[in-house]
């Protein structure tokens, strides 16, 4: 068997030494704060042994990820329906790309760019009293740990200099797409994102992807198929523009967030996060996707 701690511990080694470390997100003036030295991964293997190296258990802000919770909620709750109002097609396009939402009246292309999680958090408001509490618990259950919180100040800060989102979500609107008025499915959109993890945290939290919708506590979460479908849509647009890249370096499905996250997994087999806030040009995490890469090349684990 791999030594998977000895093959992290060269990764994050390797890694640290880097001059070079992207450059951390700085149009959410609250994420700006957080120190571009930080590297951390976690493994969590389905039928074996977890692993940790380095900033794996500090909690971080976990953004874009959170689009795949929000999705996994809307997706147990409502079935295909869900798919008459977003689409799982690859964008090609950045996380916050306004044309093709206008072009395609008013149907996001899939729910992980910005466009398609406000329609899913539109639904979740229409489900839920309290959608907020409702995710938290969720998310909280997913990996086992009461401490999750949302981080109030990250969500005021998107809230304040969040134009795009306001132009998607107002977009949404006036197509038809958005049951409840803007400024709630924001508020929550922006709470969303700003949810706090450690990389342990957010291994944990994706078991049952990578476990035919069998969560960390053998709970059941989503159906088989339900899983296998959003691993889909991570593969083919979990990395936004950079999708197919990731595809091609790491040949696993995944998500990242603007906070430097990411997760990605080999289904019946492990989760691995890693989390670096500084960015490539895309928004991906810079160190991130080159440990991934490292770590699919050491391990020959690929999809493919
Ligand atoms: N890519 C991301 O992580 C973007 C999330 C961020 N909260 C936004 O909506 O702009």
């Amino acid at each position: 068997m791999a030594d998977y701690q000895q093959i992290l511990n060269t990764i994050y080694n390797e890694l640290l030494q880097r001059e070079d470390k992207g450059e951390v997100a700085s149009y959410i003036p609250e994420l700006a704060k957080v120190e571009k030295t930080k590297l951390g991964i976690y493994l969590n293997r389905v039928h074996g042994d977890n692993f940790g190296v380095g900033d794996a258990y500090t909690k971080f802000s976990i953004q874009s990820i959170s689009k795949v919770f929000t999705l996994a909620m809307a997706f147990a709750n409502q079935g295909n329906k869900l798919w008459n109002r977003v689409d799982v097609e690859p964008s090609g396009n950045p996380f916050n790309y306004l044309a093709l939402l206008e072009q395609e009246e008013g149907i996001p292309r899939n729910p992980l760019i910005n466009s398609g999680a406000i329609v899913v958090a539109d639904c979740l408001l229409s489900t839920y009293d309290d959608p907020k509490a409702e995710l938290l618990k969720f998310v909280r259950q997913l990996a086992n740990d009461n401490s999750i919180d949302y981080n109030p100040q990250v969500a005021a800060s998107e809230m304040e200099t969040g134009f795009t989102n306001f132009a998607i979500a107002n977009l949404l609107k006036s197509f038809g797409n958005l049951e409840n008025p803007v400024e709630d499915v924001l508020d929550f959109y922006f709470h969303q994102c700003s949810l706090e993890m450690t990389c342990e945290q957010l291994s944990n939290a994706f078991f049952p992807f990578a476990n035919k919708g069998v969560c960390l506590q053998q709970t059941p979460c989503l159906t088989a198929t339900q899983a296998k479908r959003i691993n889909a849509i991570l593969l083919t647009c979990g990395f936004y523009d950079e999708a197919g890249e990731f595809a091609f370096e790491v040949g696993l499905p995944g998500k990242s967030g603007v906070g430097g996250g990411i997760v990605a997994l080999l289904p019946d087999n492990f989760i691995i996060t890693t989390w670096s806030p500084g960015l490539n040009e895309k928004g991906n995490s810079y160190l991130g996707m080159m440990a991934l890469e490292k770590f699919t090349t050491a391990t020959k684990a690929s999809i493919f």
